[in-house]
């Protein structure tokens, strides 16, 4: 018996969560992270971007929010001041940021997660019911729905380097990839990942990224403002098409938070286009790298943190999280073999399999 307190927990859970996403949005920390002697709310009111306040009551409110959630420190003059793990991970140019996920969840998945009774219904993604566009039943359109709007794309990118800065470094500290020459990251998006590798290994004589054209020239124009380095190369395609001929260095190809967005029809297909593509390359040893969470068991239901993320691919794109033996079927069906299974302690875990 756990009792009320963990029913109120719950309860109030996206409570602590909007705080958190209100005071990111408003440009809270990043204000108070300059001022390392702290603010007081009129001051804080009067720097905070593009917003003019009438009155600071309910500003002060969201402060005290963010100190009783350990977010923010207030001294005895009531001038607030920014916690070392929130300048860290909620301020928008330390390296380690989560600003950008933190948008992403705002903006996108709060309001998706409204209507999770619409999809766990259907079966299916409810962005029709969230945000009144697009046919919810079109998993295709997945990332057609996720890029909408002007800054749409750039939000959803952001999100995605904010969480690679963190999975990056422990995957690459928990796993051996010394048989790896040449990487392919399909669906690599600004090559934020192949950036972490080759850092990580100076001697990988090739790292590509393959992503939708307006990713890719999306990719151009970000890493201006965050560089990534300068060996990455850049492909436009689809990976439900065939894939262009490898460069005979590329013996691996990397599918990160991918296979999770589709069901398992398309994830068959993205496989079997890696596969023929390696195949045709040269490499003694060709194999594929998969980042994603896995079940610990077939009753998906011992790992929150797996089981959550499944749920929040169900109303995002209609994807799924998989077990160890959903996933090796799926390569076994697409010629894939020698599977091996790695927890690297991080929130993704990594299957690597070589080509039969
Ligand atoms: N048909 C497609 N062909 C190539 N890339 C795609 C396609 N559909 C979606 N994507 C990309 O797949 C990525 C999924 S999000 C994962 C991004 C990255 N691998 C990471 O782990 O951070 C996005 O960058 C999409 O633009």
């Amino acid at each position: 018996m756990r009792g009320i307190a963990h029913i109120t927990e719950l309860v109030n859970g996206f409570r602590c969560s909007k705080v958190l996403f209100a005071s990111v949005k408003l440009g809270i920390f990043d204000t108070l992270a300059q001022h390392p002697d702290g603010l007081a709310v009129q001051e804080l009111a009067k720097m905070l971007p593009n917003q003019t306040f009438e009155t600071t009551d309910g500003l002060a409110r969201l402060l005290r929010g963010c100190v009783s959630l350990s977010l923010l420190s207030m001294d005895g003059q009531k001038r607030f001041s920014v916690l070392p793990d929130t300048k860290t991970y909620l301020t928008t140019s330390s390296p380690q940021s989560w600003v950008g996920y933190i948008n992403h969840s705002n903006d996108m998945l709060y309001p998706l997660w409204q209507n999770l009774e619409a999809s766990a219904v259907s079966g299916l993604t409810c962005w029709k019911e969230s945000f009144g566009f697009l046919e919810g039943g079109d998993r295709a359109k997945a990332f057609e729905h996720i890029y909408h709007g002007p800054e749409g794309a750039k939000r959803f990118q952001r999100a995605m380097e904010s969480t690679v800065n963190t999975t990056a470094p422990q995957i690459l500290d928990a796993v051996q990839f010394d048989w790896i020459t040449g990487v392919l990251d399909l669906g690599g998006s600004t090559g934020r990942f192949c950036t972490h590798y080759l850092d990580a290994n100076p001697r990988c004589q090739r790292a590509m990224v393959f992503d939708l054209p307006h990713i890719v020239d999306l990719a151009q124009e970000m890493r201006k403002d965050v560089p990534i380095n300068d060996r990455v190369e850049f492909i436009k395609g689809s990976f439900f098409d065939p894939l262009p001929e490898l460069p005979g260095e590329i013996n691996a190809i990397c599918l990160s938070r991918i296979l999770h967005d589709w069901d398992d029809p398309t994830c068959e297909t993205i496989l079997k286009n890696a596969h023929a593509a390696l195949v045709k390359s040269k490499a003694r040893r060709a194999g594929i790298v998969i980042f994603d969470m896995l079940f610990e068991d077939d009753t998906k239901v011992t790992s929150k943190d797996t089981v959550i993320q499944d749920i929040n691919m169900l109303v995002q794109t209609g994807g799924r999280e998989r077990s160890v033996s959903e996933l090796s079927h799926l390569l076994e069906k697409s010629n894939f073999t020698d599977i091996q299974v790695h927890r690297t302690g991080s929130s993704l875990d990594v299957t690597i399999a070589f080509c039969k």
